[in-house]
């Protein structure tokens, strides 16, 4: 069994691969801030001949983990963000900087439909863009849903998005505080994504396909205009090409990947663009 691990600010996702069918056997989550300790909500260990790692939590947070997992797993890969990688070219300063789970997103969107704009949902919004060629170009972090809703300290913090709501009823005015805030932020997220993507395909002169991920993507998703497809596990599959295993990874399949959106013309967007600025 393979033990693919995401670890992000907020929640440490796990998932069991088969080696030999390339099957999901199973899957959990944990509190970052917990310590990774195999018990309850974890894998076991007996089972698992290979990890694999992204993660962006503090180095000690990795350390630790990483030598828990060396005495009980003989193959722990972790990856790390770099200058070049299959193809693409990391388009940070200091590419060793980029956030992991940005640039494993990177890569699987890249791996899936050539260029692309990833986007992370998580704590942080990350918004990524690689061109056709394989050139990233760096991108935006806002705060995620949660995060700007904290920082408001509004007391609404305990009252989440409801997952299953409608985007028309999020993106009217609120008429309490929650709603008011909910209902805020929603739009501060999902206004940002439309608009970074529209300026950034505008700039390039390029319609890219877009990719969401991370744990808010579903319901960010039903408020982005932009033709998208949501790929829940997109540090996963940037994790299986770097560090393929399987008979299907070795092929250059990625578990669970969507179907490649056909984005919308690139003079639609530049038409969406000057109207939304009244041009
Ligand atoms: N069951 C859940 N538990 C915690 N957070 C959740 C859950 N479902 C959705 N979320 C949202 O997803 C975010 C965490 O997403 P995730 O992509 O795992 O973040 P990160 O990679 O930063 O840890 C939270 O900030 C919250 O807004
Ligand atoms: C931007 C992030 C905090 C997002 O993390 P997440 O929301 O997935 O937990 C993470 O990718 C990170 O720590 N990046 C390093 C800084 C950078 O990418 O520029
Ligand atoms: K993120």
């Amino acid at each position: 069994m393979i033990l693919d691990l995401d670890i992000g600010n907020t929640l440490s996702k796990w998932r069991l691969k088969d080696a030999e069918s390339s099957e999901i056997r199973s899957r959990g989550a944990v509190w970052t801030r917990e310590e990774w300790r195999p018990g309850a909500d974890i894998p076991d260990l007996d089972v698992v001949e290979a990890v694999r790692i992204s993660s962006v939590a503090r180095a000690a947070v990795l350390e630790e983990t990483v030598a828990l997992l060396r005495r009980r797993v003989r193959h722990v890969h972790v990856a790390h963000s770099t200058h070049e990688a299959l193809g693409v070219i990391n388009g940070y300063e200091e590419p060793g900087r980029l956030g992991v789970d940005r640039w494993m997103g990177a890569l699987a969107g890249y791996q899936l439909a050539g260029g692309c704009c990833a986007v992370d949902c998580g704590s942080a919004i990350t918004i990524d863009f690689v061109l056709p060629g394989g050139q990233h170009l760096g991108g935006f972090i806002i705060p995620g849903l949660r995060l700007m809703k904290e920082s408001l300290k509004l007391g609404t913090r305990n009252v989440a998005i409801d997952p299953e709501s409608e985007a028309d009823e999020l993106l009217e005015p609120g008429r309490r505080t929650v709603d008011a805030v909910n209902h805020g932020i929603y739009m501060a997220a999902v206004s940002a994504i439309n608009r970074i993507y529209s300026e950034v395909c505008d700039q390039q002169g390029v319609a890219l396909p877009m990719l969401l991920t991370g744990g808010d993507a579903r319901v960010v998703s039903r408020g982005v205009q932009v033709p998208h497809a949501v790929w829940p596990d997109m540090v996963y599959g940037g994790l299986e090409a770097c560090f393929p295993m399987t008979f299907a990874e070795r092929a250059g399949k990625m578990s669970g990947a969507p179907r490649v959106p056909e984005p919308v013309s690139l003079e639609k967007i530049r038409a969406g663009l000057a109207f939304s600025m009244l041009l």
